[in-house]
């Protein structure tokens, strides 16, 4: 008898035509750790390490019918947010988390590209909090995007325990917030709180300015492992192990701010 089991992810997201951020960076992700990737895409950019040189979103039909067409044949294990653009897009996912009842929800707020673009209108902040965040698991921000998020400054490592309940408080299971964006020139910590206590999670900082779509890495990798049913500080543990390699061992790649490896984990590990 077969008793193989294949884990599957779907990611909604922007496509980053570098291949470095979104759609793309999700799905390398995925298969790098063993799970069958899949993606309903809400914008399409024209991107490389350079900046975004176009956003083209797409209907909300469009992403409806992408959504509807992976989960009433396939089905999904985790699901994962990236770009969602604007607020009837955010709409129409949180409408759709409800319908299929899923459970496994990572949401990457993402707002802003590295290179300055915007990803998410400004009017969309408010549909994250009042409608996506009452329906997920766990949420990744980065700092500036905790501080759009929760309207305070965050400097302090304090000043980010503060955000996180704040966030927690809005409904959302599990808060994560990346300290890619802190002061330390040692360390990079990812902080994760459950509502009860703060975990940290601490590797040295890599002096690099290839770091386009360690967000989207990162949040893919827990999105995963998530599929694969490790609880949440197993699979945050498992990203950040995921992101470090991805960083450290860089590919060089075009004449900005370089994409992450994103075969370095398995490698490392022999595979
Ligand atoms: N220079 C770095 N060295 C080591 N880890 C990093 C570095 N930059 C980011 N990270 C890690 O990459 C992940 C993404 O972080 P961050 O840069 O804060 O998010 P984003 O890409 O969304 O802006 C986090 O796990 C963070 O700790
Ligand atoms: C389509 C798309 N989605 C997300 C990002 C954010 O990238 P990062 O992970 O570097 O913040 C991006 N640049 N493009």
């Amino acid at each position: 008898m077969d008793t193989k089991t294949t884990f599957k992810a779907l990611t909604i997201a922007g496509s980053d035509s570098g291949g470095g951020a979104g759609i793309q960076a999700d799905l390398k992700t995925f298969q790098e750790l063993d799970v069958f990737g899949m993606s309903a895409i809400t914008a399409i950019t024209a991107q490389n390490t350079l900046g975004v040189d176009g956003v083209y979103p797409l209907s909300e039909e469009a992403v409806i019918k992408q959504i509807d067409a992976v989960s009433t044949d396939i089905g999904v294990d985790a699901i994962k947010t990236g770009m969602l653009f604007s607020s009837e897009i955010i709409e129409v996912v949180a409408s759709k988390i409800k319908q299929y009842e899923w459970k496994n929800v990572v949401i990457d707020p993402v707002m802003i590209a590295k290179g300055g673009s915007r990803l998410l209108q400004e009017e969309a902040v408010k549909a994250i909090k009042e409608q996506l965040l009452p329906v997920s698991l766990v949420i990744t921000p980065n700092i500036p995007e905790a501080e759009v998020l929760t309207d305070r400054t965050i400097r302090t490592l304090d000043d980010r325990k503060e955000a996180a309940k704040q966030l927690y408080d809005l409904g959302v299971k599990h808060v994560v917030i990346k300290g890619g964006h802190a002061d330390s020139q040692n360390e990079s910590v990812d902080l994760l709180y459950d509502g009860r206590v703060f975990d940290y999670f601490t590797r040295n900082r890599i002096d690099t300015q290839h770091t386009h779509g360690t967000g989207c890495t990162f949040a893919a990798a827990i999105t995963a492992e998530l599929a694969k049913g490790q609880s949440i500080p197993t699979a945050v543990g498992i990203a950040k192990d995921f992101i470090h390699a991805a960083i450290e061992d860089s590919l060089g790649i075009g004449n900005g701010h370089g994409p992450t490896n994103h075969w370095a984990y398995r490698r490392a590990r022999g595979r």
